[in-house]
């Protein structure tokens, strides 16, 4: 019988139900407004796989507190606008762990994606093993469209998700799918009419995996994505300055900015 030994109520930006009768963790995202992703942010959702690991959790889903709006709006813009060098090389470090870590879990992972996921707001459904979305979201990596160029493990996620044609046409073009779209792409595997449902779906297949071998599949799982862990752990130090550099450059720096001032302008302040 699985039993819980972390502490999870030490974390501030997610709500950890660890249920200790099938050992399945539901982890709701609950940054206000929006789940975008600061390097705080980044720290604790990687501590949190740590403790999931340590704790034996069986099954991992991830969902948002904000029901029907956001899944999560991606890398924060404030963050990322003008940062100082050690604070970009900091993120861009965390942003690459996490997902580096989340790709790999050794139990099985879910996205209930309950709300809008644009561009870094795709990395966790995409390092997950399934994914599940509800009606009237838009998901996808727009990134091209505001000057930003997908690091390689991110575009290779999407390849392994929706194979080499989709993610090809996807990511040039910069598109927001619908989830009815997504789900004709591949981008989700279902579409639930409400969260609950959506948690049951969820629930039916993480029980699924567990009648597979766990160290067996960890291993299966390992193969099959060594693709995407290849662009990980490919010249990570190289990587990391091109990012670095590119979130720096006037360029990108100029996108964000005219970014905040339409997200400023929409909110009428
Ligand atoms: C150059 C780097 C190289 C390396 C790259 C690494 C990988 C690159 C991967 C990803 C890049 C990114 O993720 S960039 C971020 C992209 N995200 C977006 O474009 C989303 C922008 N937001 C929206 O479209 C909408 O906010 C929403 C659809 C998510 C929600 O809409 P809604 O109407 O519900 O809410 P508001 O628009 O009114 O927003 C509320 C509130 O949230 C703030 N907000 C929104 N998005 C962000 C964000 N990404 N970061 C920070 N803050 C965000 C928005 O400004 C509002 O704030 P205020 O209440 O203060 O006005």
């Amino acid at each position: 019988m699985p039993y819980v030994c972390a502490d999870y109520s030490k974390y501030k930006f997610v709500n950890v139900c660890w249920n200790s009768e099938n050992g399945i963790a539901t982890v709701t995202l609950k940054r206000p407004p929006v789940n975008s992703l600061t390097a705080e942010f980044l720290r604790e959702l990687s501590s949190l796989l740590l403790d999931l690991e340590k704790d034996e959790t069986q099954g991992l889903i991830f969902t948002s507190e904000f029901d029907e709006k956001v899944f999560s709006a991606g890398l924060d813009f404030k963050e990322l606008y003008r940062p100082s060098i050690d604070h970009a090389k900091e993120f861009m470090s965390l942003l690459h762990s996490f997902s580096f870590r989340l790709s790999c879990t050794a139990y099985p992972t879910v996205a209930v994606i309950n709300g809008h996921a644009p561009a870094g707001g795709c990395i966790i459904p995409l390092c997950c093993e399934y994914r599940i979305g509800l009606n009237n979201f838009n998901i996808g990596l727009n990134e091209l469209k505001f000057g930003i160029l997908l690091p390689d493990w991110l575009s290779s996620l999407m390849i392994h998700t929706i194979g080499s044609r989709n993610a090809e046409q996807a990511i040039l073009s910069g598109t927001l799918f619908s989830s009815e779209h997504a789900l004709r792409i591949g981008l989700v595997d279902e579409i639930a009419p409400t969260k609950e449902v959506a948690l049951e779906k969820a629930t039916a297949f993480l029980n699924k995996a567990k009648i597979v071998n766990r160290s067996l599949r960890l291993d299966a799982k390992l193969h099959l994505r060594r693709p995407i862990l290849q662009e990980f752990q490919k010249d990570i130090e190289n990587e990391l300055a091109k990012n670095v550099s590119l979130l720096m450059s006037d360029k990108v720096q100029q996108s964000l900015d005219a970014h905040i001032k339409i997200l400023k302008e929409k909110r009428g302040n």
